[in-house]
């Protein structure tokens, strides 16, 4: 049984101009006007936005969140951006191994590890997303992909250090769909299941976060699982109205 405060993570993807900024507003006076959320609140939006979101979003408790990083410190890498860049602009975690940028760029579980573990070494917190397709699920794969990319994705660093597990079934991002509640908690206690293995008592603190189709109608069933410490948000997320249903929904 696991009692750390959920967290509720949006993550903007490639959508936000400046005006997006007016969103953000909206969903700090949602939160400062409400009853206090339960939840930590992230928000990842695009880099070009990050410095304006940590700003903007201090005083109301959001907290900035990168949705990439690289694994190295600096270098000629030319459009990438490194773990201590994201936390120079204000950043506190970011969002490692989506499906997208898994498929978007061919990283690898050994890629997302090292990514992970430059973010711990610029003291940022890893949210390290794992899920698997919808072909591996009609397979009956669906654990064991997702066991193979925490095996492989989460650093050992973690023992020390915060991470955030991020479970996506790709075939529920963007879709509408998303998995019955009884796969969603089979899939969380799964997941649960390898992180004490692996960590012990401490993987029993690591959150566990839902993340595909999560919307202000599903969110309190869904974020009521046990073993779902929390949301990764997308679509839903670019409306403050709806984040904040979200977030008040735990
Ligand atoms: O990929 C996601 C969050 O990282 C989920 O996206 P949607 O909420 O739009 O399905």
């Amino acid at each position: 049984m696991t009692t750390m405060s959920p967290l509720i993570a949006g993550n903007w993807k490639m959508n936000g101009l400046t005006h997006s900024l007016d969103e953000l507003s909206e969903l700090a006076r949602l939160l400062t006007t409400g009853e206090a959320p339960r939840a930590l609140v992230v928000v990842c939006p695009p880099a070009t936005l990050l410095a304006a979101v940590a700003a903007q979003g201090a005083s109301s408790g959001i907290i900035a969140g990168g949705q990439d990083c690289h694994a190295n410190a600096s270098g000629a890498h030319t459009g990438d951006i490194s773990a201590g860049m994201l936390a120079d602009a204000g950043a506190q975690y970011v969002i490692v191994g989506h499906s997208e940028r898994r498929n978007d760029h061919a990283e690898t579980s050994d890629t997302v590890r090292a990514k992970a573990e430059a973010a711990i070494g610029s003291g940022l917190k890893p949210i390290i997303c794992v899920g698997e397709t919808e072909s591996q699920r009609d397979a009956g794969e669906a654990e064991s992909v997702v066991a193979g990319q925490l095996a492989a994705s989460i650093p050992d660093a973690a023992e020390q250090h915060e991470v955030i597990v991020a479970y996506e079934p790709v075939w529920a991002i963007g879709t509408g769909r998303t998995p019955t509640l009884d796969e969603i908690s089979q899939m969380h206690n799964a997941i649960r299941a390898r992180l004490a293995d692996r960590f012990g008592e401490r993987g029993e603190t690591i959150r566990i976060l839902y993340g595909g189709s999560l919307k202000p109608q599903n969110a309190r069933e869904i974020l009521g699982v046990d073993n779902v410490n929390g949301g990764l948000v997308g679509g839903a997320s670019l409306l403050a109205k709806d984040f904040y249903t979200i977030i008040s929904a735990v």
